[in-house]
Formats: C-alpha cells, structure tokens, sequence
C-alpha cells in the first residue's frame, strides 16, 4: 500500500495510514479522492462530499487536468450523478456519456441548468426538513419491510458533482451582463447552500479575481487549488489573502511544472502538490469503461423496480 499524506482537509485531516481507496469499483463519492502526490511522495487525497473546489492558475497551469482526474474518479462512482459544464466543450466532452448532463458553449443552457440544480437543491433541504435530518449520507438505517430487521440502505438521493471548465467563460465573457450575473447568482447559492445536499461544485478558472467571480463566491470553496500564478496578487486570490506575506505563494512555481500547485483547506496551511495525469487516451478508456458501468446499474435498477410489489 502506498503511504498517504495528512492532507489539510477542513473536516479535519485525513489521517496517515488510511487506506487511500477501497479496492475494486465502482469506486464511492463518500470517501477521499486521490489527487496527487506531496512532495515527500505520499498519496494526497481530498474529501470532496460536504465540500466545493476551486481550481486557479495560469494557462497551461494543469487545471483541467485536475478538473478530469477528479471527474474521472466521479465517474466512476455509481453513488454520484455528474453535471458539466465546459465552454470549450473538449476539455470535459470525453466524459459527456457519463452525465446527465452537458454544457457547452452556451449560457441560457448554462442557465436553465443552474435553475433546475437550484430548484432541486429546494425540494432537497424540504426533504431533509421533513425527515429530521441535516444532511445526505451514504447509507441510512431502516427496517426491512418484508422481516423487520434493521438493514443500511442508500440514501434517498445521490450527490451531484457540477465540474465547471472556466468559469469566467459564463460569469464574464459570453451573453449579456443580465445574464452572466443570474448565473454567478445562481453558482453562489448552489456553492453556499448546496453542499448538505450532496452538491459538490468544482470550478476551475486561470484568475478569480472580482470581475471573474464575485468575492462572495469565491471565499465559499472550501478546497482551493492554486496552479502556478503569474504573480504573487494571483496565487493570494486563489488560496486567500495573507498567505503570500506567510511565504506561500503559487508564483514560485516552475512554468516547467505542470500540474504542481498550493492545495488548501478551509482552516489549513498551503501543500504543495503534483497532481496526478490523465492523458487524452486514458481519459477515453475511462469514459467509456464508466459508462459502460453506470447503464449496467442503471438497467439492474429498472429491473428491481419491476420486482417491487405494486404500491396500494
Ligand atoms: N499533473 C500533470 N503532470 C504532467 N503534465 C501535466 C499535468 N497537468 C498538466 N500537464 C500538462 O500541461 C498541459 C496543460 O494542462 P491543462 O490543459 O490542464 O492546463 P490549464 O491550466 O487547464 O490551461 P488553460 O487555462 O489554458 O485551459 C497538459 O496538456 C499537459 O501536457
């Protein structure tokens, strides 16, 4: 087994020793997500459930490429729906078969797919309220209806992960102004509100500074990722003011190093990271692999639901 690194994650840390995924797939969106290596070589994992990412850096920084290592892992998760959104559409496109749903190039679309996010995060929380709970788990303790006796079941609703390729391409650069401003609205409260849900939104953009995204929204990731920054005012906008005073900055990193970047946690301390690499083909090979998957599950549920005694 690999050693894994005390990563910084806001939930507390994940601790050395921890097995860093559970054998065999599908994999599950619940546990700690490997993204890396620290610079001692160890395993870095990040706890995505409950939690946001932002990704920042430079052109050619490595963000999409982080953005497609942890879309992959999503994918291959049959207890999580994917959402994406990709102005560019060839960075996220390969995993489009794995999601329910693709955005390209085109902000009503991005819009009225925020909108239905939204109103689904609404009929959550009514949900939870109705429930006396708080937040969505793996599993939950019922009775079997047919013994009685006290079974795990999977929670009522699946988390969703929303991978943004370049968020500045929908906050800033196409549509009108009334429209890139609803939808940073829109991506603020599904950031601020969502997480209890199970929506968990990774973004990625070269600068987040304020006429990108809003402050407000970019002070609710709870996991940021700095790729190299062209100066030091960039890399403290990514991981939050004050840290380049302390000596943290993404600056420092060599335009010949792809992929290295400051992760950060809410409450933590910077780590430096090389992200793990997903090339083209490999990137492929998954896609189809998961969806391959996830049609299997989702044929073995519409056969269960045949199963099931009809409701009176
Ligand atoms: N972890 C990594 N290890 C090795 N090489 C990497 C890594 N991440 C990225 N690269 C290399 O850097 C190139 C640029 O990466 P990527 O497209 O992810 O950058 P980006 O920050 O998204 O750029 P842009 O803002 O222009 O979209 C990749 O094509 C790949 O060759």
């Amino acid at each position: 087994m690999l050693p894994v690194a005390v990563a910084n994650t806001a939930s507390g840390p994940v601790k050395s020793g921890l097995p860093p995924v559970k054998p065999g797939l599908p994999l599950s969106i619940f546990e700690p997500v490997p993204v890396g290596i620290d610079e001692f070589g160890m395993q870095v994992l990040i706890r995505l459930i409950w939690r946001n990412l932002l990704i920042g850096g430079e052109p050619g920084a490595g963000k999409s490429a982080l953005l497609n290592v942890l879309v992959a892992y999503a994918a291959l998760c049959l207890n999580c729906k994917l959402i994406l959104l990709d102005g560019k559409q060839v960075e996220l496109g390969q995993w489009r078969k794995c999601a329910e749903a693709f955005v390209g190039p085109d902000i009503a679309q991005a819009f009225l797919l925020l909108t239905r996010l939204q109103t689904m995060m609404d009929n959550r929380y009514a949900f939870l309220l109705d429930a006396e709970r708080r937040k969505v788990v793996e599993k939950i303790q019922t009775r079997s209806p047919v013994t009685g006796e006290v079974i795990w079941v999977p929670d009522a609703f699946l988390p969703y992960v929303v991978a943004i390729d370049e968020i500045a391409y929908y906050s800033a650069t196409v549509g009108d102004k009334k429209q890139r401003d609803s939808f940073s609205e829109l991506l603020r409260d599904l950031v601020a509100r969502g997480r209890a849900v199970g929506i968990i939104v990774i973004a990625a953009t070269q600068r987040p500074s304020s006429d990108i995204i809003p402050t407000s929204l970019r002070d609710l990731f709870a996991w940021r990722f700095a790729g190299r920054c062209t100066n030091d005012s960039s890399s403290d906008i990514v991981l939050g003011r004050g840290w380049v005073e302390k000596g943290w900055s993404a600056n420092m990193i060599s335009p010949n190093n792809p992929g290295a970047g400051l992760l950060i946690a809410e409450g933590g301390s910077p780590q430096l990271v090389k992200t793990a690499y997903l090339d083209d083909r490999t990137c492929a090979a998954i896609a189809a692999y998961a969806a391959g998957l996830r049609a299997e599950h989702r044929a073995e549920q519409q056969r269960n639901m045949r199963l099931l005694p009809p409701a009176v």
